[in-house]
Protein backbone atom coordinates (compact mmCIF):
# COMPACT_ATOMS: atom_id res chain seq x y z
CA UNK A 1 0.00 0.00 0.00
CA UNK A 2 2.62 2.22 1.11
CA UNK A 3 4.62 1.73 -1.74
CA UNK A 4 1.22 1.93 -3.93
CA UNK A 5 0.73 5.51 -2.62
CA UNK A 6 4.49 6.52 -2.86
CA UNK A 7 4.45 5.23 -6.24
CA UNK A 8 1.10 6.97 -7.38
CA UNK A 9 2.67 10.20 -5.08
CA UNK A 10 5.71 9.84 -8.00
CA UNK A 11 3.10 8.84 -10.94
CA UNK A 12 1.52 12.25 -9.87
CA UNK A 13 4.33 14.49 -9.82
CA UNK A 14 5.48 13.11 -13.18
CA UNK A 15 2.22 13.55 -14.30
CA UNK A 16 1.89 17.10 -13.23
CA UNK A 17 5.29 17.75 -14.14
CA UNK A 18 4.69 15.99 -17.48
CA UNK A 19 2.04 18.58 -17.61
CA UNK A 20 3.88 21.86 -17.06
CA UNK A 21 6.19 20.53 -19.39
CA UNK A 22 3.71 20.44 -22.30
CA UNK A 23 2.23 23.73 -20.73
CA UNK A 24 5.31 25.38 -21.32
CA UNK A 25 6.19 24.07 -24.63
CA UNK A 26 3.23 25.04 -25.62
CA UNK A 27 3.28 28.84 -24.29
CA UNK A 28 7.09 28.37 -25.76
CA UNK A 29 5.52 27.41 -29.37
CA UNK A 30 2.68 29.58 -29.31
CA UNK A 31 5.08 32.94 -28.61
CA UNK A 32 7.88 31.69 -30.77
CA UNK A 33 6.53 29.77 -33.84
CA UNK A 34 5.18 33.21 -35.14
CA UNK A 35 8.66 35.18 -34.48
CA UNK A 36 10.38 32.35 -35.92
CA UNK A 37 8.09 32.27 -39.15
CA UNK A 38 7.95 36.40 -39.64
CA UNK A 39 11.78 35.78 -39.64
CA UNK A 40 11.75 33.27 -42.15
CA UNK A 41 8.98 34.83 -44.39
CA UNK A 42 11.32 38.22 -43.49
CA UNK A 43 14.29 36.44 -44.80
CA UNK A 44 12.63 34.56 -47.54
CA UNK A 45 10.36 37.01 -48.42
CA UNK A 46 12.10 40.82 -48.93
CA UNK A 47 10.09 42.81 -51.50
CA UNK A 48 12.32 45.18 -53.48
CA UNK A 49 12.23 48.66 -52.01
CA UNK A 50 10.36 51.50 -53.24
CA UNK A 51 8.58 54.67 -52.49
CA UNK A 52 5.67 54.76 -50.30
CA UNK A 53 2.25 55.94 -51.46
CA UNK A 54 -1.00 56.68 -50.09
CA UNK A 55 -3.90 54.18 -48.81
CA UNK A 56 -5.88 52.45 -51.65
CA UNK A 57 -4.47 54.62 -54.31
CA UNK A 58 -0.56 53.45 -53.52
CA UNK A 59 1.56 56.02 -55.49
CA UNK A 60 -0.53 56.67 -57.98
CA UNK A 61 -0.51 60.57 -57.24
CA UNK A 62 2.53 60.94 -57.30
CA UNK A 63 3.77 59.84 -60.77
CA UNK A 64 4.04 62.26 -63.98
CA UNK A 65 2.87 60.98 -66.76
CA UNK A 66 6.54 60.49 -68.65
CA UNK A 67 6.50 57.15 -66.91
CA UNK A 68 9.97 56.21 -68.36
CA UNK A 69 11.48 59.19 -66.97
CA UNK A 70 9.69 58.77 -63.59
CA UNK A 71 10.58 54.88 -63.51
CA UNK A 72 14.29 55.84 -64.11
CA UNK A 73 14.70 58.89 -61.45
CA UNK A 74 13.04 56.48 -58.69
CA UNK A 75 15.50 53.74 -60.07
CA UNK A 76 18.63 55.89 -59.47
CA UNK A 77 17.00 56.61 -56.04
CA UNK A 78 15.85 52.92 -54.83
CA UNK A 79 17.97 51.11 -57.02
CA UNK A 80 18.13 48.75 -60.03
CA UNK A 81 14.86 46.77 -58.93
CA UNK A 82 11.92 48.71 -57.21
CA UNK A 83 8.42 48.02 -56.37
CA UNK A 84 5.64 50.42 -56.57
CA UNK A 85 1.94 50.11 -55.66
CA UNK A 86 -0.39 51.68 -57.77
CA UNK A 87 -4.28 51.22 -57.24
CA UNK A 88 -4.81 47.29 -56.40
CA UNK A 89 -1.31 46.33 -58.39
CA UNK A 90 1.79 45.99 -57.82
CA UNK A 91 4.64 46.97 -60.14
CA UNK A 92 7.92 46.09 -60.25
CA UNK A 93 10.70 48.05 -62.38
CA UNK A 94 13.83 46.70 -63.57
CA UNK A 95 16.39 48.65 -64.90
CA UNK A 96 20.03 47.46 -65.08
CA UNK A 97 20.93 45.15 -68.11
CA UNK A 98 21.93 42.20 -65.39
CA UNK A 99 18.91 41.97 -63.69
CA UNK A 100 16.63 42.06 -67.24
CA UNK A 101 18.53 39.26 -68.21
CA UNK A 102 17.63 37.64 -64.58
CA UNK A 103 13.74 38.31 -65.77
CA UNK A 104 13.60 37.62 -69.96
CA UNK A 105 16.44 34.96 -70.14
CA UNK A 106 17.10 32.94 -67.08
CA UNK A 107 13.66 32.97 -65.80
CA UNK A 108 11.78 33.59 -68.79
CA UNK A 109 9.39 30.57 -68.39
CA UNK A 110 8.41 32.85 -65.14
CA UNK A 111 7.75 35.71 -66.58
CA UNK A 112 6.54 35.05 -69.71
CA UNK A 113 2.88 35.56 -68.91
CA UNK A 114 0.61 39.22 -69.26
CA UNK A 115 -1.56 41.17 -67.55
CA UNK A 116 -3.47 42.35 -70.32
CA UNK A 117 -5.10 45.53 -70.13
CA UNK A 118 -9.22 45.78 -70.40
CA UNK A 119 -8.76 47.81 -73.68
CA UNK A 120 -6.37 44.83 -74.92
CA UNK A 121 -8.59 42.35 -73.81
CA UNK A 122 -11.80 44.03 -75.96
CA UNK A 123 -9.31 44.94 -78.73
CA UNK A 124 -8.64 41.25 -79.38
CA UNK A 125 -11.73 39.19 -79.72
CA UNK A 126 -11.39 38.47 -75.80
CA UNK A 127 -7.44 38.14 -75.89
CA UNK A 128 -7.48 35.92 -79.02
CA UNK A 129 -3.99 37.47 -80.44
CA UNK A 130 -0.38 36.97 -79.27
CA UNK A 131 0.12 39.74 -77.49
CA UNK A 132 -1.85 39.38 -74.67
CA UNK A 133 -2.23 35.75 -74.55
CA UNK A 134 -0.64 34.33 -71.32
CA UNK A 135 2.43 31.65 -72.21
CA UNK A 136 -0.45 28.63 -73.04
CA UNK A 137 -0.54 26.25 -75.56
CA UNK A 138 -2.76 28.51 -77.17
CA UNK A 139 -0.51 31.18 -77.39
CA UNK A 140 2.43 28.90 -78.52
CA UNK A 141 0.60 26.89 -81.24
CA UNK A 142 -0.71 30.80 -82.39
CA UNK A 143 2.93 31.83 -82.71
CA UNK A 144 4.68 28.91 -84.44
CA UNK A 145 2.14 29.67 -87.27
CA UNK A 146 2.84 33.69 -87.11
CA UNK A 147 6.38 33.10 -87.07
CA UNK A 148 6.85 29.93 -89.56
CA UNK A 149 4.12 30.47 -91.80
CA UNK A 150 3.11 34.05 -91.74
CA UNK A 151 7.09 35.97 -91.38
CA UNK A 152 9.12 32.55 -92.90
CA UNK A 153 11.54 33.53 -95.11
CA UNK A 154 9.85 32.28 -98.08
CA UNK A 155 7.04 34.11 -97.55
CA UNK A 156 8.30 37.07 -96.44
CA UNK A 157 9.88 36.86 -100.10
CA UNK A 158 6.49 36.22 -101.39
CA UNK A 159 5.24 39.64 -100.12
CA UNK A 160 8.03 41.72 -101.33
CA UNK A 161 6.25 43.10 -104.60
CA UNK A 162 3.80 44.83 -101.88
CA UNK A 163 6.22 45.78 -99.79
CA UNK A 164 7.82 47.75 -102.78
CA UNK A 165 4.34 49.06 -104.02
CA UNK A 166 3.52 51.07 -100.50
CA UNK A 167 7.07 52.22 -100.59
CA UNK A 168 6.75 53.31 -104.35
CA UNK A 169 3.35 54.86 -103.36
CA UNK A 170 4.65 56.99 -100.59
CA UNK A 171 7.70 57.89 -102.77
CA UNK A 172 5.64 59.22 -105.62
CA UNK A 173 3.12 61.14 -102.83
CA UNK A 174 6.03 63.00 -100.84
CA UNK A 175 7.53 64.03 -104.33
CA UNK A 176 4.41 65.59 -105.60
CA UNK A 177 4.54 68.01 -101.97
CA UNK A 178 7.89 68.35 -102.68
CA UNK A 179 9.28 71.84 -101.42
CA UNK A 180 5.97 72.32 -98.74
CA UNK A 181 6.62 70.98 -95.10
CA UNK A 182 6.20 67.27 -94.85
CA UNK A 183 4.67 65.85 -91.12
CA UNK A 184 7.08 62.98 -91.25
CA UNK A 185 5.70 60.88 -88.74
CA UNK A 186 2.26 61.20 -90.18
CA UNK A 187 3.49 60.21 -93.63
CA UNK A 188 5.48 57.21 -92.18
CA UNK A 189 2.56 55.97 -90.33
CA UNK A 190 0.26 56.11 -93.54
CA UNK A 191 3.32 54.34 -95.52
CA UNK A 192 3.52 51.34 -92.65
CA UNK A 193 0.03 50.98 -92.74
CA UNK A 194 -0.23 50.92 -96.36
CA UNK A 195 2.93 48.58 -96.90
CA UNK A 196 1.34 46.17 -94.38
CA UNK A 197 -2.02 46.00 -95.30
CA UNK A 198 -0.43 45.63 -98.94
CA UNK A 199 1.18 42.51 -97.37
CA UNK A 200 -2.01 41.54 -95.35
CA UNK A 201 -4.92 41.51 -98.01
CA UNK A 202 -3.02 42.36 -101.31
CA UNK A 203 -4.79 45.93 -101.87
CA UNK A 204 -3.93 48.86 -99.71
CA UNK A 205 -7.33 49.82 -99.21
CA UNK A 206 -7.43 53.38 -100.34
CA UNK A 207 -6.01 51.59 -103.57
CA UNK A 208 -10.26 49.88 -104.06
CA UNK A 209 -11.80 52.76 -105.91
CA UNK A 210 -15.22 52.07 -103.68
CA UNK A 211 -13.35 51.99 -100.49
CA UNK A 212 -11.17 55.37 -100.98
CA UNK A 213 -12.21 56.88 -97.82
CA UNK A 214 -12.26 53.60 -96.17
CA UNK A 215 -8.62 53.87 -95.83
CA UNK A 216 -8.32 57.43 -94.34
CA UNK A 217 -10.70 56.13 -91.90
CA UNK A 218 -9.13 53.07 -91.63
CA UNK A 219 -5.70 55.39 -90.61
CA UNK A 220 -7.75 57.58 -88.44
CA UNK A 221 -9.09 54.28 -86.28
CA UNK A 222 -5.91 52.16 -85.98
CA UNK A 223 -4.68 55.49 -84.52
CA UNK A 224 -7.18 55.81 -81.81
CA UNK A 225 -6.72 51.95 -81.26
CA UNK A 226 -3.26 52.37 -80.61
CA UNK A 227 -3.72 55.58 -78.35
CA UNK A 228 -6.65 53.75 -76.51
CA UNK A 229 -4.11 50.82 -75.56
CA UNK A 230 -2.03 52.96 -73.86
CA UNK A 231 -4.17 55.29 -72.21
CA UNK A 232 -3.80 55.24 -67.94
CA UNK A 233 -7.18 52.98 -67.28
CA UNK A 234 -9.25 53.09 -63.41
CA UNK A 235 -10.58 49.94 -64.68
CA UNK A 236 -6.99 48.64 -65.25
CA UNK A 237 -5.21 49.41 -61.65
CA UNK A 238 -9.18 48.75 -59.81
CA UNK A 239 -10.04 45.60 -61.26
CA UNK A 240 -13.65 45.86 -58.81
CA UNK A 241 -14.46 49.03 -61.09
CA UNK A 242 -13.72 47.89 -64.46
CA UNK A 243 -17.53 47.03 -64.75
CA UNK A 244 -18.57 50.75 -64.48
CA UNK A 245 -15.81 51.48 -67.23
CA UNK A 246 -15.64 55.09 -65.31
CA UNK A 247 -13.06 56.58 -68.62
CA UNK A 248 -15.32 55.24 -70.95
CA UNK A 249 -11.99 53.52 -72.23
CA UNK A 250 -13.96 50.18 -72.88
CA UNK A 251 -16.64 52.16 -74.82
CA UNK A 252 -14.28 54.49 -77.31
CA UNK A 253 -12.46 51.40 -77.87
CA UNK A 254 -15.55 48.99 -78.48
CA UNK A 255 -16.43 51.79 -81.13
CA UNK A 256 -13.49 51.41 -83.12
CA UNK A 257 -13.22 47.19 -82.66
CA UNK A 258 -16.72 47.21 -84.50
CA UNK A 259 -15.26 49.94 -87.45
CA UNK A 260 -12.03 47.77 -88.31
CA UNK A 261 -13.93 44.34 -87.98
CA UNK A 262 -16.19 45.42 -90.54
CA UNK A 263 -13.15 45.93 -92.65
CA UNK A 264 -11.40 42.36 -91.79
CA UNK A 265 -14.88 40.57 -92.21
CA UNK A 266 -15.42 42.11 -95.69
CA UNK A 267 -11.97 41.54 -96.55
CA UNK A 268 -11.95 37.67 -95.58
CA UNK A 269 -15.57 37.32 -97.10
CA UNK A 270 -14.38 38.66 -100.35
CA UNK A 271 -11.23 36.70 -100.34
CA UNK A 272 -13.25 33.35 -99.17
CA UNK A 273 -16.18 33.97 -102.32
CA UNK A 274 -13.28 33.74 -104.74
CA UNK A 275 -12.60 30.60 -106.48
CA UNK A 276 -8.98 29.06 -105.68
CA UNK A 277 -7.98 29.64 -109.60
CA UNK A 278 -8.85 33.14 -108.97
CA UNK A 279 -6.98 33.97 -105.98
CA UNK A 280 -4.32 36.75 -105.45
CA UNK A 281 -1.44 34.36 -105.77
CA UNK A 282 0.12 35.62 -108.80
CA UNK A 283 3.84 34.39 -109.54
CA UNK A 284 4.81 33.26 -106.37
CA UNK A 285 2.84 36.37 -104.95
CA UNK A 286 1.23 35.53 -101.76
CA UNK A 287 -0.58 37.76 -99.34
CA UNK A 288 -0.92 37.08 -95.41
CA UNK A 289 -4.46 36.57 -95.94
CA UNK A 290 -3.86 33.83 -98.08
CA UNK A 291 -1.05 32.37 -96.46
CA UNK A 292 -3.59 32.07 -93.18
CA UNK A 293 -6.54 30.74 -95.16
CA UNK A 294 -4.07 28.25 -96.25
CA UNK A 295 -3.07 27.01 -93.16
CA UNK A 296 -6.97 26.99 -91.80
CA UNK A 297 -7.89 24.71 -94.44
CA UNK A 298 -4.65 22.67 -94.66
CA UNK A 299 -4.34 21.48 -91.26
CA UNK A 300 -8.10 20.10 -90.57
CA UNK A 301 -7.32 19.37 -86.92
CA UNK A 302 -6.43 22.58 -86.13
CA UNK A 303 -9.11 25.30 -84.28
CA UNK A 304 -7.44 27.75 -86.03
CA UNK A 305 -10.78 30.13 -86.56
CA UNK A 306 -11.80 33.03 -88.58
CA UNK A 307 -11.90 35.10 -85.26
CA UNK A 308 -7.96 34.12 -84.71
CA UNK A 309 -6.98 35.45 -88.12
CA UNK A 310 -8.75 38.74 -87.21
CA UNK A 311 -6.96 38.96 -83.91
CA UNK A 312 -3.57 38.33 -85.70
CA UNK A 313 -4.64 41.17 -88.05
CA UNK A 314 -5.37 42.89 -85.00
CA UNK A 315 -1.77 42.53 -83.52
CA UNK A 316 -0.09 43.53 -87.12
CA UNK A 317 -1.47 46.63 -87.84
CA UNK A 318 -1.20 47.71 -83.80
CA UNK A 319 2.14 45.71 -83.84
CA UNK A 320 3.81 46.49 -86.80
CA UNK A 321 2.73 50.42 -87.94
CA UNK A 322 2.93 52.69 -85.13
CA UNK A 323 6.44 51.16 -83.80
CA UNK A 324 7.85 51.17 -87.42
CA UNK A 325 6.54 55.29 -88.50
CA UNK A 326 7.62 56.26 -85.22
CA UNK A 327 11.00 54.89 -85.61
CA UNK A 328 11.02 56.69 -89.34
CA UNK A 329 10.08 59.66 -87.46
CA UNK A 330 13.01 59.82 -85.04
CA UNK A 331 15.85 58.44 -87.27
CA UNK A 332 14.79 61.34 -89.52
CA UNK A 333 14.36 63.83 -86.44
CA UNK A 334 18.36 62.62 -85.59
CA UNK A 335 19.41 62.68 -88.94
CA UNK A 336 18.22 66.25 -88.86
CA UNK A 337 19.79 67.44 -86.37
CA UNK A 338 23.30 65.33 -87.84
CA UNK A 339 23.52 66.67 -91.00
CA UNK A 340 26.99 65.10 -91.59
CA UNK A 341 25.66 61.64 -90.56
CA UNK A 342 22.65 62.01 -92.89
CA UNK A 343 25.39 62.80 -95.75
CA UNK A 344 27.59 59.59 -95.21
CA UNK A 345 24.39 57.61 -95.01
CA UNK A 346 23.24 59.56 -98.77
CA UNK A 347 26.68 58.46 -99.83
CA UNK A 348 26.21 55.13 -98.60
CA UNK A 349 23.30 54.45 -100.65
CA UNK A 350 25.12 56.88 -103.62
CA UNK A 351 27.37 53.81 -103.68
CA UNK A 352 25.43 50.81 -103.07
CA UNK A 353 22.25 52.11 -105.16
CA UNK A 354 23.36 54.89 -107.54
CA UNK A 355 21.92 57.54 -108.08
CA UNK A 356 19.82 56.57 -111.51
CA UNK A 357 18.42 54.15 -109.75
CA UNK A 358 15.93 53.60 -107.03
CA UNK A 359 16.37 51.49 -103.71
CA UNK A 360 15.26 47.72 -103.68
CA UNK A 361 15.05 44.90 -100.65
CA UNK A 362 17.98 43.51 -102.62
CA UNK A 363 20.30 46.33 -101.30
CA UNK A 364 19.42 47.01 -98.04
CA UNK A 365 21.66 44.35 -96.07
CA UNK A 366 24.48 46.45 -97.55
CA UNK A 367 23.86 49.34 -96.52
CA UNK A 368 26.28 48.93 -92.77
CA UNK A 369 25.93 52.52 -92.18
CA UNK A 370 22.22 53.07 -92.52
CA UNK A 371 21.58 49.98 -90.21
CA UNK A 372 24.16 51.59 -87.31
CA UNK A 373 22.54 54.71 -87.46
CA UNK A 374 18.93 52.97 -87.02
CA UNK A 375 20.28 50.84 -84.67
CA UNK A 376 21.29 54.51 -82.52
CA UNK A 377 18.03 55.61 -82.76
CA UNK A 378 16.50 52.58 -80.98
CA UNK A 379 19.23 52.64 -78.71
CA UNK A 380 18.09 56.26 -77.70
CA UNK A 381 14.77 56.05 -78.61
CA UNK A 382 13.69 52.80 -78.21
CA UNK A 383 9.69 52.18 -79.48
CA UNK A 384 8.78 50.50 -76.53
CA UNK A 385 10.29 51.86 -73.16
CA UNK A 386 9.43 49.54 -70.98
CA UNK A 387 8.70 46.30 -73.28
CA UNK A 388 5.22 45.02 -72.39
CA UNK A 389 4.98 43.99 -69.05
CA UNK A 390 5.59 40.59 -67.81
CA UNK A 391 3.87 38.52 -64.91
CA UNK A 392 5.30 36.08 -62.82
CA UNK A 393 3.52 32.62 -61.94
CA UNK A 394 4.49 32.20 -59.56
CA UNK A 395 6.50 34.07 -56.44
CA UNK A 396 10.11 34.33 -57.37
CA UNK A 397 13.64 35.81 -56.75
CA UNK A 398 15.29 38.55 -58.85
CA UNK A 399 18.09 40.34 -57.53
CA UNK A 400 18.01 39.48 -53.70
CA UNK A 401 14.05 39.96 -53.33
CA UNK A 402 10.99 38.71 -54.13
CA UNK A 403 8.78 39.51 -56.85
CA UNK A 404 5.31 38.71 -56.23
CA UNK A 405 2.89 35.75 -58.25
CA UNK A 406 0.65 38.34 -60.52
CA UNK A 407 3.29 41.14 -60.09
CA UNK A 408 3.75 43.09 -63.01
CA UNK A 409 6.78 43.30 -64.08
CA UNK A 410 8.54 46.23 -66.39
CA UNK A 411 12.17 46.68 -67.90
CA UNK A 412 13.18 50.30 -67.84
CA UNK A 413 14.89 49.76 -71.76
CA UNK A 414 15.05 53.32 -71.96
CA UNK A 415 17.11 53.32 -68.51
CA UNK A 416 19.31 50.78 -69.41
CA UNK A 417 20.11 52.40 -73.18
CA UNK A 418 21.52 55.31 -71.86
CA UNK A 419 23.29 54.36 -68.38
CA UNK A 420 27.34 54.79 -68.61
CA UNK A 421 27.60 51.43 -67.48
CA UNK A 422 27.01 49.69 -71.01
CA UNK A 423 27.34 52.60 -73.20
CA UNK A 424 30.14 55.33 -73.64
CA UNK A 425 29.16 58.93 -73.62
CA UNK A 426 25.13 57.37 -73.69
CA UNK A 427 23.24 60.59 -74.78
CA UNK A 428 25.72 61.60 -77.92
CA UNK A 429 23.70 60.33 -81.47
CA UNK A 430 26.88 58.23 -82.59
CA UNK A 431 26.07 55.29 -85.31
CA UNK A 432 29.73 54.20 -85.25
CA UNK A 433 29.61 52.69 -81.42
CA UNK A 434 27.49 50.04 -83.53
CA UNK A 435 30.16 49.27 -86.42
CA UNK A 436 32.85 46.48 -85.97
CA UNK A 437 36.07 47.63 -87.79
CA UNK A 438 35.06 45.72 -90.92
CA UNK A 439 32.58 47.87 -91.60
CA UNK A 440 29.85 45.27 -90.61
CA UNK A 441 27.56 46.35 -87.21
CA UNK A 442 27.37 45.05 -83.86
CA UNK A 443 24.77 43.89 -81.73
CA UNK A 444 21.29 42.74 -83.25
CA UNK A 445 18.20 42.42 -82.57
CA UNK A 446 17.86 38.95 -81.23
CA UNK A 447 18.10 40.25 -77.61
CA UNK A 448 20.53 38.04 -76.42
CA UNK A 449 22.77 40.94 -75.54
CA UNK A 450 20.75 42.76 -72.68
CA UNK A 451 22.03 45.58 -72.83
CA UNK A 452 20.27 46.32 -76.05
CA UNK A 453 16.59 45.49 -76.09
CA UNK A 454 14.51 47.48 -78.57
CA UNK A 455 12.43 44.42 -79.75
CA UNK A 456 12.62 42.55 -76.34
CA UNK A 457 13.86 39.03 -75.51
CA UNK A 458 12.98 35.51 -74.59
CA UNK A 459 10.10 33.89 -75.52
CA UNK A 460 8.00 36.67 -75.40
CA UNK A 461 10.60 38.75 -77.39
CA UNK A 462 9.10 40.78 -80.81
CA UNK A 463 8.25 37.64 -83.18
CA UNK A 464 7.43 40.92 -86.15
CA UNK A 465 11.60 41.85 -85.90
CA UNK A 466 12.27 40.51 -89.86
CA UNK A 467 9.24 42.30 -91.18
CA UNK A 468 9.26 45.58 -88.76
CA UNK A 469 13.39 45.59 -89.61
CA UNK A 470 12.97 45.26 -93.43
CA UNK A 471 9.99 47.85 -93.48
CA UNK A 472 11.87 50.24 -91.75
CA UNK A 473 15.33 50.06 -93.28
CA UNK A 474 13.28 50.24 -96.84
CA UNK A 475 11.29 52.99 -96.12
CA UNK A 476 13.90 55.13 -95.08
CA UNK A 477 16.13 53.88 -97.48
CA UNK A 478 13.80 54.96 -99.73
CA UNK A 479 13.08 58.36 -98.54
CA UNK A 480 17.03 59.72 -97.97
CA UNK A 481 18.12 58.41 -101.41
CA UNK A 482 15.17 60.17 -103.09
CA UNK A 483 15.15 63.57 -101.48
CA UNK A 484 17.56 65.98 -100.12
CA UNK A 485 15.87 67.08 -96.70
CA UNK A 486 15.67 70.37 -94.41
CA UNK A 487 14.26 71.80 -91.68
CA UNK A 488 11.79 74.98 -91.80
CA UNK A 489 14.00 77.92 -91.24
CA UNK A 490 11.83 79.13 -88.54
CA UNK A 491 10.95 76.12 -86.18
CA UNK A 492 13.15 75.03 -83.20
CA UNK A 493 14.11 71.35 -83.71
CA UNK A 494 13.56 70.14 -80.16
CA UNK A 495 14.12 66.11 -79.89
CA UNK A 496 11.59 66.07 -76.43
CA UNK A 497 9.89 62.70 -75.98
CA UNK A 498 5.86 61.81 -74.59
CA UNK A 499 5.57 58.13 -73.22
CA UNK A 500 2.84 56.07 -74.22
CA UNK A 501 2.58 52.71 -75.19
CA UNK A 502 4.83 53.45 -78.06
CA UNK A 503 6.74 56.72 -77.36
CA UNK A 504 6.96 59.20 -79.65
CA UNK A 505 8.15 62.49 -80.45
CA UNK A 506 6.56 65.36 -78.45
CA UNK A 507 6.27 67.51 -81.22
CA UNK A 508 5.80 66.12 -84.35
CA UNK A 509 9.05 66.66 -86.70
CA UNK A 510 7.82 68.70 -89.92
CA UNK A 511 10.27 68.74 -92.76
CA UNK A 512 11.33 69.52 -96.44
CA UNK A 513 11.93 67.33 -98.86
CA UNK A 514 13.55 68.10 -102.45
CA UNK A 515 14.31 66.39 -105.40
CA UNK A 516 17.60 64.20 -104.94
CA UNK A 517 17.70 62.12 -107.87
CA UNK A 518 18.07 63.28 -111.72
CA UNK A 519 15.31 61.28 -113.55
CA UNK A 520 11.77 62.42 -112.74
CA UNK A 521 10.73 58.91 -113.78
CA UNK A 522 12.59 57.35 -110.43
CA UNK A 523 9.76 58.77 -108.89
CA UNK A 524 6.88 57.74 -110.62
C1 LIG B 1 10.02 48.77 -85.46
C2 LIG B 1 9.17 47.79 -85.36
C3 LIG B 1 8.83 47.03 -84.10
C4 LIG B 1 9.29 47.16 -82.81
C5 LIG B 1 10.32 48.14 -82.27
C6 LIG B 1 8.61 46.16 -82.00
C7 LIG B 1 8.83 45.97 -80.65
C8 LIG B 1 8.20 45.01 -79.89
C9 LIG B 1 8.45 44.79 -78.50
C10 LIG B 1 9.45 45.57 -77.65
C11 LIG B 1 7.65 43.78 -78.07
C12 LIG B 1 7.53 43.23 -76.65
C13 LIG B 1 8.60 42.21 -76.41
C14 LIG B 1 8.63 41.71 -74.98
O1 LIG B 1 7.63 41.74 -74.27
O2 LIG B 1 9.74 41.26 -74.57
C15 LIG B 1 6.87 43.36 -79.22
C16 LIG B 1 5.95 42.35 -79.20
C17 LIG B 1 5.22 41.98 -80.31
N1 LIG B 1 5.32 42.49 -81.59
FE1 LIG B 1 6.61 43.88 -82.22
N2 LIG B 1 7.78 45.46 -82.81
C18 LIG B 1 7.88 45.95 -84.10
C19 LIG B 1 7.23 45.49 -85.22
C20 LIG B 1 6.32 44.47 -85.22
C21 LIG B 1 5.67 43.97 -86.40
C22 LIG B 1 5.93 44.45 -87.83
C23 LIG B 1 4.81 43.00 -85.99
C24 LIG B 1 3.89 42.15 -86.79
C25 LIG B 1 4.07 41.82 -88.03
C26 LIG B 1 4.93 42.90 -84.54
C27 LIG B 1 4.20 42.04 -83.75
C28 LIG B 1 4.42 41.85 -82.39
C29 LIG B 1 3.70 40.86 -81.60
C30 LIG B 1 2.60 39.91 -82.10
C31 LIG B 1 4.21 40.94 -80.29
C32 LIG B 1 3.80 40.12 -79.08
C33 LIG B 1 4.72 38.92 -78.87
C34 LIG B 1 4.29 38.05 -77.71
O3 LIG B 1 3.72 38.56 -76.75
O4 LIG B 1 4.54 36.83 -77.75
N3 LIG B 1 5.85 43.81 -84.11
N4 LIG B 1 7.24 44.12 -80.31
Amino acid sequence: MISDSRWSWWSELITSKKDDLTFQLLIFSVISLPILWYSFRKATFRLPPGPRGLPVLGYLPFLSPDLHHEFTKLGQRYGRIFKLQLGRKTYVIVSSSDLAKEVVRVQDDVFSNRDPPVAGIVVTYGGKDIVWSDNNSYWRNLRKVFVSEVLSNKNLEASRSFRRAGVRKIIKHVYETMGNEVDVGGMAFTSSLSVVTNMMWGKSLDEKKENSNLGVGFREVISKIVELLGAANVSDLFPVLSRFDLQGVERKIKQQLQKVDEIFQRIIDDRMSVKPEESVEQEGRKDLLQILLEHKQKDNTSTFSITQIKALFMDIVTGGTDTTSTMAEWTMAELLKHPEIMKKIQDELEEVVGLNNIVEESHLSKLHYLDAAIKETFRLHPPLPLLIGRCPNMCCNVGGYTVPKGSNVFINVWAIHRDPKYWENPTEFDPNRFLNPDGTTKYDYSGNNTNFLAFGSGRRRCPGVPLGEKMLVYLLASLLHSFDWTLPKDKEHELSDKFGIVLKKRNPLMAIPSQRLPDKILYM
